[in-house]
């Protein structure tokens, strides 16, 4: 066990110098399944309150108000770099992101412009009225990886399968290498400005990448995901990789560039942690979709992830992907002071 740290316990344990305690949050902290965010949004679009400095404050307080977690996320969204660069989208309700004009053609691509921090001032000024405001929590900044920015973007919504865009990818490579190389570039910026404004972490969201198999996902995506870390590592905060459905990746995920890999449900953190030659601490990886069973049952899953979670060199607890916006609040309180309270005896329990 190594000397207790000043430091918050979250990036403690994304720079593996954590005592037993174990940190929490929450992907989709902030969203529908809180009443007071429902009622902050109410008659705003999505895009347009993250546009809003002061309700993009108030919306990422609010989890960590009501939980106690001990890290917030930037409430914003993946496409909204996008929109900044001059691409015309919507995030429709229940959908998800929509794209006026897809990008199927080498000519589609080019009309892509590279994205400067000045050009988000909205994302800077809502960082410092939100770090001024957290004081010990730290803040994790985000962005979409170039693969899952591209999904959306080749299919022009939300796919099942990403049939285009894995068309795109295999049968042109030189369109589909342009078009990574300046979603790359977009990511990259939207962090820069988190990053340099105040965000503590980042997290770089693949969400998608797991439709994919090793091989594509070598030759076709780690890079420009790696250029992605690359860009932000001069900025020295803790990198976290995410991806749902990754267990054949994560070796490959590894090498990317992140401090911690984020880690779904379908896989055991202890088994995670030995793909990964337990070099890199872990986040997760509780089933969102578990978080209706009675709780007696809510309990045992979260210290059965816990107790997993103590195979890799960190564990940073969290759920396998978003919370639900049917989720009862009082069930991710009650996750959290059990983490919190029950977390480092079952670490040592392992140990
Ligand atoms: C794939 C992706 C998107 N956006 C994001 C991802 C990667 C993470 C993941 O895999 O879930 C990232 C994201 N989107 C949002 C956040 C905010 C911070 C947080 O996690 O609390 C973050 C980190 C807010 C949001 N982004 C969105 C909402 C819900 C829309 C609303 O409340 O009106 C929120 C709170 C909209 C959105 N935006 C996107 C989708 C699929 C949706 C859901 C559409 C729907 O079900 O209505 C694209």
């Amino acid at each position: 066990m190594s000397a207790p740290t000043v430091e918050s316990p979250f990036l403690a344990t994304c720079r593996q110098q954590s005592d037993d305690r174990v940190p929490v949050w929450f992907m989709r902290q902030a969203g529908r399944s809180l009443p007071e965010y429902r009622q902050v949004r109410a008659g705003i679009s999505m895009l347009d309150s993250c546009a809003r400095p002061e309700l993009v404050t108030e919306i990422t307080l609010q989890p960590v108000r009501r939980y106690g977690v001990d890290a917030a996320i930037f409430y914003s969204d993946i496409m909204v770099p996008l929109k900044a660069a001059g691409i015309e989208l919507d995030i429709v309700p229940g959908t998800g992101p929509v794209i006026a004009e897809p990008i199927r053609s080498a000519a589609d691509v080019q009309r892509i412009r590279p994205l400067t921090v000045e050009q988000l001032p909205y994302v800077t000024e809502a960082v410092r009225l939100l770090v001024a405001e957290l004081g010990e929590t730290p803040l994790i900044g985000f962005a979409g990886a170039p693969f899952t920015l591209a999904s959306y973007l080749v299919e022009g919504g939300p796919s099942k399968d990403y049939a285009k865009t894995k068309a795109l990818m295999v049968s042109e490579p030189e369109v589909w290498h342009d078009l990574c190389s300046r979603l790359a570039q977009i990511s990259a910026t939207f962090l820069t400005a988190q990053v340099t404004a105040g965000a503590r972490a980042v997290q770089l969201f693949d969400s998608w990448v797991g439709s994919l198999s090793a091989a594509d996902y070598r030759a076709s995506v780690l890079p420009h995901s790696a250029e992605v870390l690359e860009t932000i590592g001069q900025y020295r905060v803790p990198r976290i990789h995410f991806g749902v459905g990754t267990g054949e990746l994560l070796t490959l995920m590894g090498t990317a560039g992140a401090e911690v890999v984020g880690v779904d449900w379908r896989i055991p953190l202890d088994e995670a942690s030995a793909r990964l030659g337990h070099r890199y601490a872990v986040q997760g990886n509780l089933d969102p979709a578990l978080l209706g069973a009675p709780w007696p049952v809510v309990a045992e899953r979260t210290r059965a992830v816990i107790a997993a979670g103590a195979a890799a060199p960190g564990h940073i607890f969290n759920l396998g992907h978003g919370v639900p916006p049917g989720t009862d609040p009082a069930v991710l309180e009650r996750i959290v002071d059990l983490v919190h309270d029950e977390g480092p005896e079952i670490r040592r329990a392992v140990e």
